[in-house]
Order: structure tokens, then C-alpha cells, then sequence
């Protein structure tokens, strides 16, 4: 049996960077969360979500935030996904990056946001991500001694050809800090995580900040898992709150086994097929 407990944090994001950050430290140092696996933290976990902030929040790979989240996952001896951060390159590009650590605190992943949340939906979310941020060009997957685990931010994960290509390079489980608004949130938010699920006959977890009506961006928060058949394991209202769910890969294999559309496409016809 291949079961991975998995923690989920919806998190409230403060204005204050370190404040986020100790939220974090104290949520995992929670005595129920001792025998968790694998724990994940929302998008922008510790940068109000606006652009304005974003520049001035962001740091190098290797920075502050970067080392206190390895030495969380190596201090519990966990996977940490650590939600996601505004991340500076040497050139001054900023990205919105998610970065995985093992359990000795090494990281083992790092998903720069593809697809940059640019939006303008009449009476109800605008957004530009792309004022700020530089897109990514990777599809990211990691191993842990359960599987292999895909891994996307957010808006990325409309896409349905990037959770297949996840799915093709042997995802089991695709994880999603993401943060979804009052527009989209109720509508899309849960047929969302469901329907890849379906389609990929995989695990999907979406990790929200808890909702803060004073804050420039009001998060749907929800944050959900759906098993491979589609169903909702676990969704949260928007308060902050953790989450712990058990993620059965035999179900996976038992799934594809049973109902084994995945073998059955036409690629003879039709195929996805990465570029880069
Ligand atoms: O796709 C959506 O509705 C929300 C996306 C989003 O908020 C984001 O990419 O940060």
C-alpha cells in the first residue's frame, strides 16, 4: 500500500512576510500532524496577492523563505510544497514559484507559474499578472519513494494539455497551490479539481489562502482533493484551517485498470506532443 498523508494548509497570508512564515512553522509543528508525509501551502503563501507586492516580496532561489521551508521539511522529516513565492532571477525577472523539498530539506522540484493570470471578467475579477511576472516553461514532476507527483500554480491548471503532459510523464497525484476569486471560485473551482481528476485518473489537490475581505484579492479559498474517480475528498469553507487527507495510490492503478481510457486513445489520429 502506497498511502501518503497529506496535510493541507489554508493559510491566512499577512502583510508581514515573517508572520506568514511562523503561521506556517507553528501549523506543522501541530502534534496531529506528526505522521504526515507530504504537507502544502497555498500560492503566494507569504505575499499579499497583488502585483504591487509582488517585487517587493520576491528573493532568490536559495533566500530567507527558500532556507526556513527546507528546514521545516527537514526538521519534520516531510515533503513540503511550498505553496508559492514571488522568486527574483539574477536577471530581475520575477516568477511566481512553487518549490518542493524532501524529507532531508533538499529540493527535489520547482514549478515556475506557465500561464500568467491575465483576466478581465466584466463586474466581477480583473487581474494582470503578466504587469509583474515572467512565465515559466516548464511542466514539473517529482518523485517520492510513493510516486510520482505533477505540480502546477494556479491559472496553469485551466489547461487541460499540461495536466495530460503531467499525467504522461507518470503523475499520480497533481498538487495545485492556487488561489481562486469570488468570480470564478464558485463556479469553477470545484468542476475544476473533479474533472482532471476524471480525466487523468488522478489525485488532485488545490491548496487556497483562507479568504481576508481586507485584503486587495479576495481568495475562494476551498482548498480540495477529488480521487481519481472524481470524487471530492475533502473541501474546506474559506476560514483558515488544516486539512489532513489520505491519498491511496493502489486506487490509481485500480482505477486505470478498470476503466483504462487512458490506453484507449486514438494517437494514431490525434496526440499531445511537448515542444520544449
Ligand atoms: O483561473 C482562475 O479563475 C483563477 C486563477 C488565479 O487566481 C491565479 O492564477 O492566481
Amino acid at each position: 500500500m502506497a498511502i501518503i498523508k497529506t496535510a493541507i494548509l489554508q493559510t491566512h497570508v499577512y502583510k508581514e512576510k515573517s508572520l506568514s512564515i511562523t503561521q506556517a512553522e507553528e501549523l506543522l509543528a501541530d502534534p496531529e500532524l506528526k505522521n504526515i508525509d507530504l504537507a502544502v501551502l497555498p500560492e503566494m503563501f507569504c505575499c499579499p496577492y497583488e502585483n504591487k507586492y509582488f517585487p517587493e516580496y520576491a528573493e532568490p532561489e536559495g533566500g530567507d523563505t527558500w532556507e526556513k521551508c527546507s528546514w521545516l521539511a527537514a526538521d519534520h522529516g516531510i515533503y513540503l510544497i511550498a505553496g508559492s513565492v514571488p522568486e527574483r532571477d539574477e536577471a530581475g525577472h520575477i516568477y511566481n514559484t512553487s518549490y518542493v523539498f524532501d524529507r532531508k530539506g533538499h529540493q527535489i522540484g520547482k514549478h515556475r507559474k506557465m500561464h500568467l493570470f491575465d483576466i478581465d471578467v466584466k463586474g466581477g475579477q480583473y487581474f494582470k499578472e503578466s504587469d509583474t511576472l515572467t512565465p515559466g516553461d516548464q511542466v514539473t514532476v517529482f518523485d517520492t519513494e510513493f510516486g510520482r507527483i505533477g505540480l502546477c500554480i494556479c491559472y496553469d491548471f485551466r489547461f487541460p494539455e499540461l495536466a495530460r503532459l503531467m499525467t504522461d510523464k507518470g503523475a499520480e497525484i497533481i498538487i495545485v497551490p492556487a488561489a481562486f476569486n469570488m468570480t470564478t471560485g464558485p463556479l469553477h473551482w470545484e468542476l475544476m479539481f473533479r474533472q482532471r481528476a476524471v480525466d487523468n485518473q488522478v489525485y488532485t489537490i488545490g491548496v487556497a489562502p483562507a479568504r481576508d475581505m481586507n485584503a486587495g484579492y479576495h481568495s475562494w479559498g476551498h482548498s480540495i482533493a477529488a480521487d481519481p474517480w472524481g470524487k471530492v475528498l475533502m473541501q474546506m469553507d474559506e476560514k483558515p484551517g488544516v486539512k489532513i487527507v489520505e491519498l491511496d495510490l493502489d486506487e490509481v492503478k485500480k482505477v486505470r485498470e478498470q476503466l483504462p481510457f487512458l490506453k484507449h486513445r486514438r494517437e494514431d489520429i490525434y496526440k499531445l506532443s511537448q515542444i520544449k
